[in-house]
Parts: structure tokens; C-alpha cells; sequence
């Protein structure tokens, strides 16, 4: 797959508010099966623009799941299986900085992960491996976006820290105060351990994360609902869309595996060695890891 002989395949992980992506032809729901079990839902496959693309409702159709009942693990693994090697995320988040209002699209290049309740690795006992997370998000991705989104006509600042947190409540006015004190940007549920994962599995991952709030730190917004979060959401989504659709082009003929190290992620990372592998672990991670196993 990602061995130097491939072509790129662009996954899409639709965030709140985007469950389709148009234009695309060829389209087909398929049921992909992963041994980490249920994917969010099916995914879609299609061709944008001479692109393959594969899409996957990280909430489900309908927005069924909450942030800490998603297969993270499934959902990545299902992509590596469809051939993906490079995914775009596109979330709604929260803003934690005034000059970031509402509407704004920010290119994620850091996360802090305050996530506890969700399985964050496809490594376990039997077979232990310990990736990079310096540079979380795939730079040459992030760059097609930022190229993408200044030919849309999309403002999109680039780089910025996305604080993860648990949820599925929002934060306490003491905590959005306390990441606004860390220095970061905005807040989301959803985009760790899903960067860690496709780590893990060698796949590109960009995110987009689209300010819908300005969390509860703001004097002039002092609860965050759903219902004005859904209002600006959904504008947000068509841009999203629009990405999604500038982008793919760009993607076609680009070489397979990514200079960044993206697809190479697993070298020199699997310490256990031949006799203390577990072999069902192994047979588990025959996509995510079967380049280098
Ligand atoms: C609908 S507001 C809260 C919800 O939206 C974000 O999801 P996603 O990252 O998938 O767009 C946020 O992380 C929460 O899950
Ligand atoms: N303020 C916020 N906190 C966490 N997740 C969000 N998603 C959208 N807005 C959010």
C-alpha cells in the first residue's frame, strides 16, 4: 500500500454537520469490516474531480455517537482497509481566542489531549510500539489545505492547538479559562486519539477545525448550546464541502509514501520482539501495521 507504488487516496472524516459530500460520482455505500469492531458507519466511496475519495460520518448518519462511544480505532482501521493514505478532518470546535470568531477555519497543527475514556492505540501487550506525536498533523496536507482554501476563497489560518477534551458535556468556565491559559486555540471531542491513530496506522492526517462558539470563557457568550452551535455549523459545512472539493485534484498523482514520514511512521517503532508477540494481536493489525510485521 503506502510502499512507494501506490496512488493516493483521500479520506475525509466529516465532523458535526457534514454526514455527505457531493459531486462525487462512482458513489457506493460499502460495509467495511475491522477486527477493532464497528466503524461510526458505512463509508462512502466515490471518485471527486479523478480523485478516489473515501468518507466516513465520524458521528454515523444522523449524528448517532457521542465522542467517547466512538470506534476511533475501527474508524481508522476501516480507511487503512479502503486504501486511504492521506485523511482530512473537518470538525466543529470551539473557539479560546477573541481574533478567532465564529466562521473562522483554523488549520490544526498541535493538540493537548485531556481525553481518559477512550482506547488510544492499536498496540497492546504482545505487541508494543511507540510513535512519533511531535508533529501531529501532516504538514504537506496541511499545506494543499491552506493552498486549497486560499483558491476557495476561504479564510483558513494556519496552525493552532486544539485542546481534546473528554466531553460530552462542554467545559466548565474554570477549564475553557485554563486552556485559554495554556495558550490554545480552540476545543473539541473528537480529533484525539483519532491523529494518534492514523499515526500509528501511517495515514496523512490534516484537520480543519471551523469555529462554531466561542465557549463559555467569552463575556458575551456565557453557555454554549447546541442550538447556536447548529446555526453557524451549518454554514460552516458548506465551506467544508467546497474544501473537500478543491482540495481532492490536488491530492491526484501525489507520490505515495508522504516526505513528511507520514507512512512511515511504524519504522523503529515496535519494540517486542518475534517470541513475545501475541499472534492474534499481530493477525489484528495485519492493515495497520502489515507493512512492517
Ligand atoms: C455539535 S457540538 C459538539 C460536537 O461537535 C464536535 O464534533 P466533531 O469534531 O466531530 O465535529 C465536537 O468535538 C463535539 O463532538
Ligand atoms: N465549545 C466547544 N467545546 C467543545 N466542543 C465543541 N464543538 C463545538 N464547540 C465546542
Amino acid at each position: 500500500m503506502a510502499d512507494g507504488t501506490s496512488t493516493p487516496v483521500l479520506g475525509i472524516i466529516g465532523g458535526s454537520g457534514v454526514y455527505d459530500i457531493d459531486g462525487l460520482t462512482n458513489k457506493e455505500w460499502r460495509t467495511v469490516e475491522s477486527p477493532f469492531g464497528a466503524p461510526s458507519d458505512q463509508l462512502l466511496f466515490g471518485d471527486l474531480d479523478g480523485q478516489k475519495l473515501v468518507f466516513l460520518p465520524r458521528h454515523g448518519r444522523g449524528h448517532r455517537i457521542p465522542p467517547s462511544e466512538l470506534n476511533f480505532r475501527a474508524n481508522i482501521d476501516a480507511m487503512k482497509r479502503a486504501g486511504v493514505t492521506e485523511i482530512l478532518s473537518v470538525s466543529a470546535v470551539g473557539s479560546l481566542k477573541e481574533d478567532l470568531p465564529p466562521g473562522t477555519f483554523v488549520i490544526v497543527d498541535q493538540f493537548i489531549d485531556r481525553t481518559f475514556a477512550r482506547n488510544k492505540s492499536f498496540f497492546g501487550t504482545g505487541l508494543v510500539a511507540h510513535v512519533s506525536m511531535a508533529h501531529p498533523t501532516c504538514e504537506r496536507l496541511s499545506d494543499l489545505v491552506e493552498q486549497a482554501a486560499a483558491e476557495a476563497g476561504i479564510v483558513a489560518v494556519r496552525g493552532g492547538t486544539y485542546l481534546v477534551m473528554e466531553g460530552p458535556q462542554f467545559s466548565t468556565k474554570a477549564e475553557s479559562e485554563l486552556y485559554r491559559q495554556w495558550g490554545c486555540d480552540v476545543i473539541g471531542m473528537t480529533n484525539m486519539p483519532e491523529a494518534k491513530l492514523a499515526r500509528e496506522a501511517e495515514i496523512c492526517y490534516a484537520s480543519v477545525a471551523m469555529v462554531t462558539d466561542y465557549d463559555c470563557w467569552h463575556p458575551d457568550h456565557d453557555a454554549v448550546t447546541v442550538d447556536a452551535i447548529v446555526k453557524v455549523l451549518l454554514e460552516n459545512a458548506d465551506r467544508a464541502r467546497l474544501l473537500v472539493k478543491t482540495v481532492a485534484p490536488k491530492v491526484t498523482g501525489r507520490s505515495v509514501p508522504c516526505a513528511k514520514g507520514c507512512h512511515t511512521a511504524l519504522d523503529n517503532a515496535i519494540i517486542t520482539h518475534g517470541e513475545g508477540r501475541d499472534a492474534s494481536l499481530v493477525a489484528c493489525l495485519d492493515a495497520v501495521a502489515g507493512r512492517v510485521l
